[in-house]
């Protein structure tokens, strides 16, 4: 085959939500049944067709292949597993005779119902967007299930655009993916790429026929050494699939992305592949010693899609010529998707003009690639005025005032050793027991009740204008005095405030300390139609005045049971933000350390008692490859420890972890000296309680028996049994009773039944121990 040129400047990816959230308010529309499926497919297409336009008027080619088709209803993982047939058993129902599956299905296989459970939702690489974890067993039937990507392209074409189909590769669906319910021991999903690639490659040939010229395989599975499956084996699966694929008659173009990394040693695998095209994340990685790329093009990923900085595009430009020098065709791209980033800093009207002229989000990175790919195509001259105006705003963010605060940099140098001990366990845990006074098996919840509608609309009119501060704390107040009352009547030991003032608990503290800058309308999808806005940490971090302490008096003034402070850890602060990239993720952690560790001390100079410091993003940020996690886990654990050091013996801290994949860092959890830990293992059926067991783990821990990602309401019985699997294996003076992780997501009928039966479950357990 000939092959056809590549663009000169491409994405991997694009935000799919929508300008304006379109996306989440469509499928949510649909769920709750005020939409048809048939409105919300066009809806989604309306969604696709404006943001064609967009990238086309941004600089991508409207004919070239340059333009991604990437959408998700969901999430692509889900999409990759619709596609090849990969359905769990457990949903076969929802299958149609010819093998496909409604949207409706589709949705059920995420979000699960009545019995059923969804798939398994796990962290994408180390990022805040999570996937949909494929069941992969022996008696899965791969088979092409789903045009929906071909009809995507068939209608970008109707719409005068030739795009580039966009699809999770055949290696990276199997690596994510888990073995099936029933499947033997020992199996493992890429035992099936044989059986997969036939699939892969149907899909291929559709794709040509209906004009695809190039196709993109994402393989970021590729780039990560937390992969459990042996590295030879990954790089011999990695040359049979491109090998297979590349032999298909009448495909399109392969360009195999690798983005979050480097390829190290799948490099040569697939520089050796009948492949024609390999994207390179270069901000992660740099230019790879070695190059043999042949008449292969290297796609050089030379613009984060995982930050907001309008960065060193002269330096990106540099990079792109030295990866030339090697002889190869060279495009210019994104390091990884855009999805990762906000759509446009225009739409950010509030956001101080010279902050907004250091960023670029989505929008502004494709226009970054369109320069770029011109000073390829045109020379550097060309682009010269683009060039001189980043380093001019480089240049200009670099010395403005509040990007180094002399006050927080002495205080930060002036740390020892003590600052990041509270010493000996013993002592502290036979002083908590006498102020605390906690009953066996102490419940709580992990911070967070409903957030209702009601609450999210009078936090809208506060914004607008529309009530006071005075009504809208108020309202708030009369929420948390509901919450009181509610635990009270439930029986549950130590009380949280419910944290309904909180938008998000990172947003939420970044408009509260100085350094952050937050946004109006820039979310990124973090899971389904789950949305955040990461907040732009730009300067040094400190603490103008106490954040939480009037809402925690408050709820303490209201009931005798001692009240848990909240507030999240400095780790999760920075993995939920768009942190400054101008000195070490250590530092600018320990800023975040000493502003909580302030807000600790008033806490506890308020009399309260006990203090939660969520880390959820712990293990989301260690790093893909094994020889940058010692140094990452150091300052992590480091700076959670800074943060809590200072409280006084008697002062009980808790922190939080979500997620159940947890073995890989207990030790750092072990170091992070907390005096109870919270952690999800209800969904995957205390699991974790092995990983505790065998890692000698002696401070108090909450398993979570009640799985709040689904509106099911656990029976007593089975909390019963959560809490009796965790007394097996672990002493009962450690074990704590509360859900997986907080509750804003859910509803309040299926909260306060799922806490009655916790509740129910926990006095039954401590009878029978009693006895
Ligand atoms: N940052 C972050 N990352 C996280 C988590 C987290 O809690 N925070 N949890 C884990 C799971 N991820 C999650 C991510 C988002 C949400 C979530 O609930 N997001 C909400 C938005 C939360 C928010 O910012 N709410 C704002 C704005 C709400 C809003 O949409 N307001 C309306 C107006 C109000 C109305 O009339 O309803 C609007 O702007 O249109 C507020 O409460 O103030 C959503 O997508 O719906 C939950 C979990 C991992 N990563
Ligand atoms: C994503 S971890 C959530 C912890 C927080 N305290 C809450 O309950 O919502
Ligand atoms: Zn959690």
């Amino acid at each position: 085959m000939t092959t056809p040129a590549f663009p000169t400047g491409t994405i991997l990816g694009y935000p799919r939500i929508g300008r304006r959230r379109e996306l989440k308010k469509a499928v949510e529309a649909f769920w709750a049944g005020r939409i048809t499926a048939d409105e919300l497919e066009t809806a989604a297409a309306e969604l696709r067709a404006a943001t064609r336009e967009r990238l086309a008027s941004l600089g991508l080619g409207r004919t070239d292949s340059s333009i991604p088709e990437a959408f998700s209803y969901y999430d692509q993982v889900l999409d990759a597993a619709v596609t090849v047939g990969a359905v769990p058993t457990r949903f076969a129902d929802l299958v149609a005779a010819d093998g496909t599956i409604d949207l409706a299905g589709y949705f059920t296989i995420a979000r699960g119902e009545g019995d059923r459970v969804p798939a398994e939702m796990t962290k994408w690489f180390d990022s805040n967007y999570h996937y949909l974890v494929p069941e992969i067993g022996p008696e899965t039937d791969f088979h092409l299930a789903s045009d929906r990507l071909v009809r995507e392209v068939a209608e970008a074409t109707v719409a005068g655009f030739r795009t580039r189909p966009v699809i999770v590769g055949p290696v990276t669906f199997l690596l994510l993916s888990k073995p099936s319910e029933g499947a033997p021991e020992g199996f493992r999903p890429l035992d099936r790429l044989d059986d997969l690639l036939p699939v892969y490659a149907e899909l291929l040939a559709a794709l040509t026929a209906v004009g695809a010229e190039w196709v993109q395989l994402d393989e970021p599975a590729l780039v990560s050494e937390s992969i459990e499956v042996d590295r030879a084996e990954v790089l011999s699966a990695t040359a049979r699939a491109y090998a297979l694929l590349g032999a298909v008659p009448a495909r399109p173009a392969l360009f195999v992305a690798a983005p979050y990394g480097s390829l190290d040693d799948a490099l040569p695998v697939l520089e050796a592949a009948p492949i024609e095209a390999i994207g390179l994340d270069l901000v992660r990685g740099g230019i790879p010693s070695e190059l043999n790329a042949g008449d292969k093009v290297l796609v050089g990923g030379v613009i984060d899609g995982h930050n907001i900085w309008r960065g060193d595009l002269a330096k990106a430009l540099d990079t792109l010529e030295s990866l030339r020098a090697s002889g190869a065709t060279v495009a210019a791209s994104t390091s990884t998707s855009l999805f990762h980033t906000p759509h446009d800093v225009a739409d950010e009207p509030l956001l101080d003009a010279r902050l907004v002229s250091w960023l670029a989000f989505a929008d502004q990175k494709v226009g970054q690639v369109a320069t770029l790919a011109r000073a390829l195509d045109e020379g550097r001259e060309s682009v010269a005025a683009e060039l001189d105006a980043a380093s001019a705003a480089l240049a200009d963010r670099l010395a403005a005032p509040g990007v180094r605060d002399g006050a927080v940099r002495a205080r930060a140098a002036e740390l020892t050793e003590a600052d990041f001990s509270r010493g000996d366990y013993a002592t502290r845990a036979a002083a908590q027991e006498e102020a605390l006074h906690l009953p066996a098996l102490p419940t709580t919840t992990i911070g967070s009740f409903p957030q209702t509608g009601d609450i999210r609309r009078e936090r809208a009119r506060f914004a607008k204008g529309e009530i006071t501060e005075g009504e809208y704390v108020g309202a708030m107040q009369d929420e948390i005095k509901r919450v009181v009352e509610l635990q009270e009547e439930i029986g549950l030991d130590v009380l949280v405030h419910g944290e309904p003032e909180r938008n998000d608990m990172v947003q939420y503290f970044a408009e509260n300390l100085d350094g952050f800058a937050v946004t109006q309308n820039g979310w990124v999808q973090s899971y389904g139609s789950r949305c955040t806005r990461p907040s732009i940490l730009w300067g040094d971090v400190s603490r103008p005045a106490p954040i939480t302490v009037g809402w925690s008096s408050y709820t303490q003034s209201l009931t005798s049971k001692p009240v848990k402070g909240m507030l999240t850890g400095p780790v999760t602060i920075l993995a939920w933000s768009f942190v400054r990239d101008d000195q070490p993720l250590a530092d600018t952690a320990n800023q975040v350390a000493l502003a909580l560790r302030d807000e600790i001390a008033d806490l506890e100079a308020a009399g309260i008692g006990i203090i939660q410091v969520d880390e959820p993003a712990l293990r989301e940020l260690l790093p893909l490859k094994k020889a940058d996690q010692p140094a990452y886990l150091d300052w992590s654990v480091g700076s959670f420890r800074l943060a809590t050091a200072g409280v006084a013996p008697k002062t009980q801290i808790h922190t939080h972890l979500c997620y159940s994949e947890f073995g890989v860092v207990i030790d750092a959890i072990d170091k992070l000296d907390a005096d109870v830990t919270s952690i999800e293992a209800a969904r995957s059926k205390m699991e974790v309680v092995d990983d505790i067991k065998r890692s000698a783990f002696g401070r108090g821990i909450g398993p979570g028996v009640y799985d709040i990602h689904s509106p099911r309401v656990p029976s007593v019985a089975e909390v019963t049994s959560l809490i009796e699997t965790a007394l097996a294996g672990i002493p009962e003076r450690q074990v704590w009773v509360n859900p997986d992780c907080g509750l804003k997501t859910r509803g309040y009928t299926e909260t306060v039944e799922s806490l009655r039966n916790v509740l129910a479950a926990t006095r039954a357990v401590r009878a029978k121990v009693d006895a």
